[in-house]
């Protein structure tokens, strides 16, 4: 076999990026190493030692080949060194090969000119001069005349140019195409395409739409506008396929023009000029007219005459000229899931495990030069989630090390990560560490998605018999490396939205398959958990968000024949502390609570609206804003019901105590979705339902604000109907001092202690503050009661509670209360942000869970 054909094979498996794919071309590059005197040719006839990689085809040892490559990888960031020399044995260069370097592509990001068609000119016909043209709906037999008569007065416009439009197309997946030189029809231009993009490996291909055609009432095109018929001819715009996720921006300015995210999505990028217009042209005569009639006003105004020659009517008719923008087009891969970690960590072995995709999989890093996406289904096929296999990231990542940097901005478009980790590795928790601190230090937003960690390759363990005990120690020791990311944000080590633990860790083997649908179940969980904003991510199918989120998806993931989850799975859920598993007699599933620690900010586009409870621009609530959200009519009763329902919550009205062994009560992912996301409206329902309780049996019997009530007496404002509350409120203002106070604010909860009572602490109630917090306010007041001497039996005090003051007292310190006493007839107003309860809904459901269980 000839050489050139044989290497020309291996670099096709390559492109774009030179090193060859492993496994496929091992044995072939071996055999060119042997043939020894001629470096491989590409495709192109180019060799690839001009390029930015060199072939490893003959390093003797594996480890000598990995580190080649490895280095090689560093240094394909910056193309100004040379490459570094292969660490074996070199192949000799052939020196008078005189092949063409063929120019070092980038997949993701391109730099094109694009270039409108010019508009055609109009008609120009003389004026007073009629001509026949071609009748087009004559037909042979027809008893139309062949040619009509067109007056001079309606000559046929140009066609506009053509646009040059940017289409989203699904079955693209890269920009590779567009490095392709010229499209369309002025093939010339491609050679203004810009230098330096060429050099930087982004050479600017040129794509040109064509230009409108000349007004032509002989062949239509830009035809006369007879009796408005004949409309002026359109001119086809250039359409250039882009796959979704493209950024476009305008080179130089690097102004944002556009995104392109839905397939079919389109952006005119350049639009066409404008055809001319169909001119009469006017006669000698009238052009002679003119003349004199300027002389005649020139001589009448005692001016020089220089120029009457008006040639408006042929620049009217000449077609405009189209525009060119030079663009630099920007891949971002669209996924719900991108998938990170160590190079060999087995992403692409995970990805082809979940997904029907067929990434190159082989012993080497950097197999995966460019991202794969696999579509993963679940639940009977209806649920489908993308997943982006990523190369591997090694240390310094973010800084360009590796094929690092490229790659990490293709996870912005992701929703959640998986983590690969080889469990079969020394120290998988510094690996995983490692891939989080780049991440990290890359974008902190990364680490504020909700992730999974997939330990794969375990049935490497399996084979050393220790997969248990591996199991349970390493996610411990991961655990402990989430936490500490976790803590260094809590101490400020950085900014940024605070990072997240793993909403689950599971083993699980791309080999054998085991453990694969609990990360299946773990992932579409993540999915749905995830903040990005839907109108940002290409769905697949318009369904499939609603679908992800839907619990069919994850129970369907999980054993749906009810066996128990796998051992290791267990032995992880429960280990990791974060994920609940939960079997039950027809399904067993695995799912996951939000990760402790406070939840990171709203995304961009989450406006917070001032008043507790973020709404995002597209009208949609934020996760963790539902205690702030207004209870509709009847939303108590139906929670109440709902957590009955789900054996939450007993007849009457209080939550049981649960954890995850009694969890099984939730039939599905969904249940605890509706559980986590209600909990702090059913805690506000309860609350309501408390007080009206207690509004209606006071002690002693004594109705509220009557003013004769006992000390231990408290009524909830917004208990009250207005009448009553307008009287409450009156005496308030009277037994306070009156014109001194402050406005009330009805949207705050005030407790009043009524008057005719000591020197009474009043407390202000959030709506978002649960019954734990309730309880604590009245063992606390009952304390402020006994320390307090009466004041005058007018006397009503309001205070405010601090951060502090909570804390304090949360620890059990009600005889120093830190409750700050108020001057009489002083209402405070506490800001929901100034107190952590009001946050109530910000704690992971394991901190509810255990809270409830205090209670
Ligand atoms: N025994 C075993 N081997 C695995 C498993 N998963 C992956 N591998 C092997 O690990 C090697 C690397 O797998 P890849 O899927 O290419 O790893 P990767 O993370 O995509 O690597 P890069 O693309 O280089 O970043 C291959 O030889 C796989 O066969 C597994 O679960 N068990
Ligand atoms: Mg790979």
């Amino acid at each position: 076999m000839d050489t050139r054909q044989l290497c020309g094979t291996i670099h096709r498996v390559t492109s774009p990026w030179v090193l060859p794919s492993p496994l496929t071309s091992v044995r072939s590059i071996r055999h060119c190493a042997g043939l020894g005197a001629h470096l491989p040719l590409n495709s192109h006839g180019s060799n690839n030692y001009d390029n930015t990689n060199t072939p490893r085809s003959d390093h003797s040892s594996m480890g000598s080949r990995i580190s080649h490559i490895t280095r090689v990888a560093q240094w394909s960031t910056s193309r100004s060194d040379p490459p570094p020399a292969p660490l074996g044995k070199r192949l000799p260069v052939k020196p008078d090969s005189g092949a063409v370097p063929e120019p070092h592509k980038v997949f993701d990001e391109v730099v094109i000119l694009v270039k409108s068609g010019r508009g055609g000119n109009g008609e120009v016909v003389p004026a007073g001069r009629g001509r026949f043209v071609s009748n087009h709906k004559y037909k042979p037999g027809g008893n139309q005349a062949k040619q009509i008569w067109l007056p001079a007065s309606d000559p046929g416009d140009g066609a506009d140019g053509g646009d040059v439009v940017l289409v989203c197309d699904p079955a693209v997946d890269s920009l590779l195409h567009l490095h392709q030189g010229t499209k369309g029809s002025s093939a010339s231009a491609s050679s203004s395409s810009s230098s330096s993009a060429k050099g930087s490996g982004l050479a600017a291909g040129t794509f040109c739409a064509p230009d409108g055609a000349n007004a032509n009432p002989n062949t239509g095109s830009g035809g006369p506008k007879r009796n408005k018929e004949i409309k002026k001819a359109r001119t086809a715009a250039l359409e250039i396929p882009v796959p979704p996720g493209t950024v476009v921006k305008r080179r130089g300015t690097g102004a944002l023009l556009g995104e392109l995210l839905q397939p079919g999505q389109r952006l005119t990028v350049v639009t066409g000029g404008k055809g001319g217009h169909g001119v009469v042209a006017p006669s000698r005569q009238q052009r002679q007219a003119r003349v004199t009639r300027a002389e005649r006003e020139a001589k009448s105004k005692g001016v020089e005459l220089v120029d009457v020659e008006d040639d408006g009517w042929r620049t009217d008719s000449r077609g405009q000229p189209g525009q060119q923008l030079t663009l630099t087009l920007l891949l971002r891969v669209v996924a719900d899931v991108g998938l990170v970690g160590l190079p060999n960590a087995g992403k692409s072995s995970l990805l082809k495990a979940l997904t029907r995709a067929s990434p190159t999989i082989a012993p080497y890093p950097f197999t995966t030069l460019m991202p794969n996406l696999g579509v993963m289904s679940a639940g009977g096929g209806t649920n489908k989630a993308v997943l982006a296999d990523l190369p591997g990231l090694i240390e310094g990542a973010h800084k360009g090390r590796g094929l690092g940097r490229n790659f990490l901005r293709h996870l912005r478009r992701t929703r959640a990560l998986l983590h690969v980790v080889d469990v079969s590795g020394p120290d998988p928790a510094t690996d995983y560490f490692a891939v989080r601190e780049e991440l990290r230090m890359y974008n902190p937003d990364y680490c504020a998605r909700p992730y999974v960690v997939a330990l794969n390759k375990t049935d490497l363990l399996q084979q050393q018999q220790q997969q248990q005990l591996g199991s349970a120690q390493l996610i411990s020791a991961l655990r402990e490396a989430a936490r500490r990311q976790v803590a260094e944000h809590k101490a400020g080590a950085y900014d940024g939205p605070a990072p997240m633990e793993p909403l689950a860790i599971v083993p699980c083997s791309a080999a054998t398959g085991e453990g694969l649908k609990e990360l299946a179940a773990a992932l579409q969980r993540a999915i749905g958990l995830s903040y990005i904003s839907e109108p940002d991510i290409v769905r697949p199918a318009p369904d499939t968000l609603a679908a992800a989120r839907s619990p069919s998806q994850v129970a369907a993931a999980g054993s749906a024949d009810g066996s128990a989850v796998s051992a290791a799975v267990a032995t992880a859920a429960v280990t990791a502390d974060v994920a609940v598993t939960a079997v039950t007699a027809t399904s067993a599933f695995t799912f996951s609570s939000p990760p402790r620690g406070s939840p990171p900010p709203p995304p961009p586009g989450w406006d917070d609206d001032g008043g507790g409870g973020d709404v995002n621009t597209a009208g949609r609530t934020h996760p963790f804003d539902d205690a702030a959200a207004e209870l509709e009519e009847g939303e108590i009763e139906r929670l109440t019901a709902r957590c009955q329902e789900l054996g939450l919550m007993d007849e009457r009205g209080n939550f049981l105590a649960y954890g995850p062994s009694s969890a099984g009560g939730l039939e599905t992912a969904a249940d605890l979705d509706t559980f986590e996301g209600s909990v702090g409206r059913v805690h506000d329902a309860l609350d309501e339902e408390e007080l009206s309780f207690v509004d209606a049996h006071p002690p002693g019997g004594v109705a509220p604000g009557d003013g004769a009530a006992d000390d231990d007496e408290w009524v909830e404002l917004s208990t009250l109907d207005e009448q009553t509350l307008a009287a409450v409120l009156d005496e308030l203002e009277r037994g306070g001092g009156g014109e001194d106070e402050a406005p009330f604010d009805l949207r705050y909860d005030f407790r009043m202690a009524p008057s005719g009572q000591g020197k009474h602490q009043q407390h202000q109630q959030q709506p978002e503050r649960g019954r734990g917090q309730r309880r604590e306010h009245q063992g606390h007041d009952d304390d402020d009661d006994d320390n307090d001497s009466g004041v005058g039996a007018e006397g009503v005090v309001l205070s405010e509670r601090t951060n502090a003051q909570h804390q304090h007292q949360h620890q059990g310190a009600a005889g120093e209360d830190g409750v700050k006493e108020m001057e009489e007839g002083e209402l405070v107003r506490m800001a929901p942000s100034d107190d952590p309860d009001a946050r109530l809904l910000s704690l992971s459901l394991e901190e509810l869970l255990a809270m409830e269980k205090d209670w």
